[in-house]
């Protein structure tokens, strides 16, 4: 019985790639730096202490995979681990390092076109399209209109919103655009409704993704975010490798997470919500235990990047990771017989880095699987040797990038 699981760590680099100036991002490491922080005791706090603790994650080959990434090993990683596994680093050829572009490369299909964006950073968006928007949902105005981080966005302008029930809008260096709603003074419905009417508005301006980002709680300082954010994506340019899946092969594709939001829902055949890594965990090893032959369960890990890498917390993305490692034993158990286990990012977030937006780097690609030779399996020239890597082991036609990495 064949089947692959894919631990999409969001946000996870090793280290900048050779195209990192282009972005800005020259000089960022998500987990060299999270690493470098905690073992100078500079991430004390969130429940842990000292350096980064993770085994499992090294016995797979992390630490290994960042130092061929960067030259380096992380600190506080065993330079020997008794390796369980297969380890690669990756580099993106999309144009972008937005988390669509990410994924749909890991997938086989790279996103080799530009997206639009909206680069001002005040006014951002053309007056047009807000009027047209406003006019069509029937909104009071709008707020924001400008670059900002989600968390500091409400804070300035959360208690306005509220009074006025003009939704906030907002974007980044990523091709999105964002709208943040009161849950419960706004509604949740009508945020989703808004959402819909601005994709469809968006149409020839090539946005990646609208996201509703509703939230929570009664004046500035005390907003939170919740579980019900939702992407409206377009669809990847061609087939990736979940949709030849269940046409080639009738197989199954489980999305956990994002995962559905991100690829427009194509090729999934069975969507499991769920919030926080702990229950992203959970619901994973259900799935593991339920699937059958040809099915693919992919996993976003979103709280990597959402809560700590965007949020520039490097205690709080260290302790993530600590919780996924000491988790991962209870996932390994559940691998048998041809499964093949994926562990990748899909952009790095370093959380040292200046600002608030994604960073260039490489990404692990760990294997593990009793097919898998537990050695160095090199630089892969895309993300998408992993997309050639699944097409190849379940047997499907094979995708017009990358090459097959076992
Ligand atoms: O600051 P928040 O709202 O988390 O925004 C982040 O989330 C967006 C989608 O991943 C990115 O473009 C980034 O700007
Ligand atoms: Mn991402
Ligand atoms: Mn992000």
């Amino acid at each position: 019985m064949k089947r692959v699981f894919i631990m999409m760590l969001d946000s996870f680099g090793i280290g900048y790639s050779d195209d990192a100036e282009k972005f800005g991002d020259k000089g960022a490491n998500t987990l060299g730096h999270i690493a470098q922080r905690c073992a100078e005791g500079k991430a004390n706090e969130k429940g842990r202490s000292g350096k980064l603790n993770l085994p499992n994650l090294s016995k797979l080959g992390l630490g290994l995979a960042a130092k061929e990434s960067c030259g380096e090993l992380p600190a506080g990683f065993e330079p020997q681990p008794e390796l369980i596994g297969g380890y690669a680093y990756a580099k993106e050829i999309s144009s972008g390092k937005d988390t669509p572009s990410g994924h749909w490369e890991i997938a086989g299909v790279p996103v080799l076109f530009d997206w639009g964006y909206f680069p001002e950073h005040e006014n951002s968006f053309p007056a047009d399209l807000l009027e047209r928007i406003v006019q069509k949902a029937g909104i009071p105005g709008y707020l924001g209109n400008c670059h900002s981080s989600g968390t500091v966005i409400l804070d300035e302008l959360g208690e306005e919103h509220m009074k006025t029930g003009k939704p906030i809008f907002y974007t980044s260096v990523d091709s999105v655009f964002q709208i943040a709603c009161h849950e419960e003074t706004y509604g949740l419905e009508k945020l989703y409704e808004l959402c819909q009417i601005v994709r469809e508005e968006l149409e020839g301006y090539n946005i990646g993704r609208v996201i509703a980002r509703p939230f929570i709680g009664n004046k500035a300082g005390e907003f939170q975010r919740t579980g019900n954010r939702k992407d409206y994506s377009i669809e990847p340019p061609s087939a990736t490798v979940l949709q030849k899946l269940v046409e080639e092969k009738q197989g199954e594709v489980v999305s956990i997470g994002k995962i559905a939001d991100i690829y427009a829902h194509t090729g999934i055949t069975h969507k499991v919500k769920a919030t926080g890594l702990e229950e992203l965990f959970d619901k994973t090893l259900v799935e593991i235990q339920r699937a059958g032959q040809n099915t693919i369960v992919f996993t976003n890990f979103v709280n990597f990047d959402s809560d700590f890498g965007h949020r520039r917390d490097v205690a709080g993305y260290a302790a993530a990771l600590e919780y996924f490692d000491r988790r991962l034993p209870e996932l390994l158990k559940l691998i048998q017989g041809e499964d093949l286990l994926i562990i990748v990012a899909d952009h790095g977030c370093d959380p040292t880095w200046t600002g608030t937006d994604h960073t260039r780097e490489h990404v692990p690609v760990l294997l593990y699987g009793a097919n898998v030779p537990k050695t160095f399996l090199g630089r892969r020239e895309t993300f998408a040797d992993v997309g050639q890597t699944i097409a190849n082991y379940l047997d499907l036609s094979p995708m017009d990038y990358g090459k097959t990495i076992i």
